[in-house]
């Protein structure tokens, strides 16, 4: 077949065992990938078995693909498994009309709710006082040491938690959000490749058992994240609880409104309980891990480069006329330094070593090469934020670079690119420059004991990890 260039294949297993070899040889999936694009360009081939599998690496042709041509790939390779407990419902693990419906929805509640601007702006930073404030009680000869992942991961939980069932996480509600974290890790600690491709008959014919728990994981955990919104549900039924569908103070009661609204419009609507569960689940799996460990990585590296540090701090002292107010999203305009920390930190976090395929319907052409249905196709985001083409030396941590040449703003796609891209984008956006900038402007920040590493931490695996185990110490200024 005639396809973008890449290794030559062998019959049935296809370019697998040098996808292997070139992954431990380069001690890293982005460097093997890397390694193919440097060989046979920004767009290469692979075939994982009988599947060809398409990688994009430079923003140009992603940006023609998926977002000229982005009708032909809007829907996700989705794990057979994961079907199966969807039953194609939800924005992540689904496709089709239902999907492309609450995806729809979901922009439009978050819009309506205040995501990007104001209102979303002050239940961030009422999340962050609230942290900061326990922070400072916590002080010793005023330095606090804080565990970055579990400040972060509670942080950003309340945030989504509080947009999507309107209840933050209280001191007293910890094991409440450590039972869902405990249930995601699970469930991440249970699915494995295997289970990414295996067809649904095959897992329960030949492993039944393992096929139950990974089924039975699943659902617990959807069931846990979505029990606030079907218990109001119950409570709408009975008239113990009455939706303002003018304004929603949360995503359910959005969700809910619209459910009584299309109802009386159309029986064979979409907007069910059912679905509801899998859009809440799909948003706080894919919203809190991603937001907080960004902000981890973040900080790894920011402790690392205190003029850094040093120089954002300037910029934002200028700006909110010497830390007289906080920091807010309008000050984007003018926080250049900043938002090109904001920019490295995101392309150095990129929190996927491969990304999430799609799926090719119809045969296709990709910078000249012909493309045919039953391929896979993706912008591969972890390499093409480390090619050296637009990055020089891209293992640098080097904010001046999108300085030195603003394009490259728009050249790095942490949140993907196309019509399956991140819903979160603004939320995610908002959440890191507000908690980023308001930290630096409050703290002075250092590594308790040695400092962070910032290598990945789990390189051969699909998303990235850094250094969790960090702890710093926060000295108020
Ligand atoms: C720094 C934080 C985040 C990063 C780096 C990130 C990144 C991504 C990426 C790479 C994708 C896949 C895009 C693709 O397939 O092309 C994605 C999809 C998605 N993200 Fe995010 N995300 C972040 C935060 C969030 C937040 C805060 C939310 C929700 C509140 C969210 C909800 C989603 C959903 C629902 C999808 C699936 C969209 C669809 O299939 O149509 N993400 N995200």
């Amino acid at each position: 077949r005639k396809l973008p260039p890449g290794p030559v294949s062998l019959p049935l297993i296809g370019n697998i065992h040098q996808l292997v070899y070139h992954i431990w040889n380069e001690k890293g999936v982005v460097p093997a990938f890397d390694l193919f694009r440097k060989k046979y360009g920004d767009v290469f081939t692979i075939w994982l078995g009988p599947i060809p599998h398409v990688s994009i690496c430079n923003y140009e042709t992603s940006q023609e693909v998926f977002v000229k041509n982005g009708n032909k790939y809007k829907d996700r390779f989705l794990p057979p498994v994961y079907l199966h407990v969807s039953n194609n419902l939800g924005l992540f693990t689904a496709n089709g009309p239902v999907c492309a419906e609450m995806r729809k929805f979901t922009l439009l509640a978050f819009r309506n709710m205040g995501v990007g601007r104001d209102l979303m702006e002050q239940r961030i930073l009422d999340e962050l006082n609230t942290r900061c404030a326990e922070i400072d009680a916590d002080a010793v000869n005023g330095k606090t040491i804080v565990h970055t992942t579990e400040f972060f991961d509670l942080t950003v939980g309340s945030v989504i938690n509080s947009l999507l069932v309107g209840k933050r996480f209280e001191a007293e509600d910890k094991d409440d959000f450590l039972e869902i974290k405990r249930l995601m890790a699970e469930a991440a600690d249970l699915f494995t490749m295997f289970d990414l491709v295996v067809p649904v008959w095959f897992l329960k014919s030949f492993f039944p058992s393992r096929f139950e728990r990974v089924v039975a994981i699943f659902e617990k955990a959807l069931n846990y994240l979505s029990r606030e919104a079907l218990a109001r549900y119950e409570k709408l039924k009975t008239g113990e609880y009455s939706v303002n569908a003018e304004d929603p103070q949360d995503f359910v009661e959005a969700y809910l409104a619209k459910m009584e609204q299309e109802r009386l419009r159309d029986s064979d609507t979409p907007y069910t309980m059912e679905c509801l569960k899998f859009v809440i689940g799909d948003l706080w799996l894919a919203g809190q891990d991603t937001t907080s460990t960004t902000l981890v990585a973040g900080f790894n590296h920011l402790v690392k480069n205190p003029e850094i540090v040093r120089k954002c701090r300037e910029e934002i002292l200028r700006i909110t006329e010497n830390g007289s107010r906080p920091l807010q999203l309008k000050d984007r305009a003018e926080s250049h330094y900043l938002n090109a920390t904001i920019a490295e930190i995101q392309r150095h976090a990129s929190i996927l070593n491969v990304n999430f395929w799609r799926l090719v319907h119809e045969p296709t052409t990709v910078q000249g090469h012909p493309v045919d249905s039953g391929s896979v196709i993706c912008a591969q985001l972890g390499a093409l934020h480390v090619n050296d083409d637009l990055f020089k030396n891209p293992d640098k941590f080097y904010p001046e670079r999108f300085i030195e040449n603003e394009q490259l703003l728009s050249q790095i796609i942490p949140f993907g690119i196309g019509k399956r891209s991140c819903v979160g984008e603004n939320i995610a956006k908002s959440e890191l420059y507000l908690m980023i900038g308001n930290l630096i402007l409050r703290y002075d920040i250092k590594p308790h004991g040695s400092e962070p590493s910032t290598e990945d931490k789990l390189p051969y695996s699909a998303g990235k990890t850094p250094d969790k185990s960090v702890k710093l110490e926060f000295v108020k200024l």
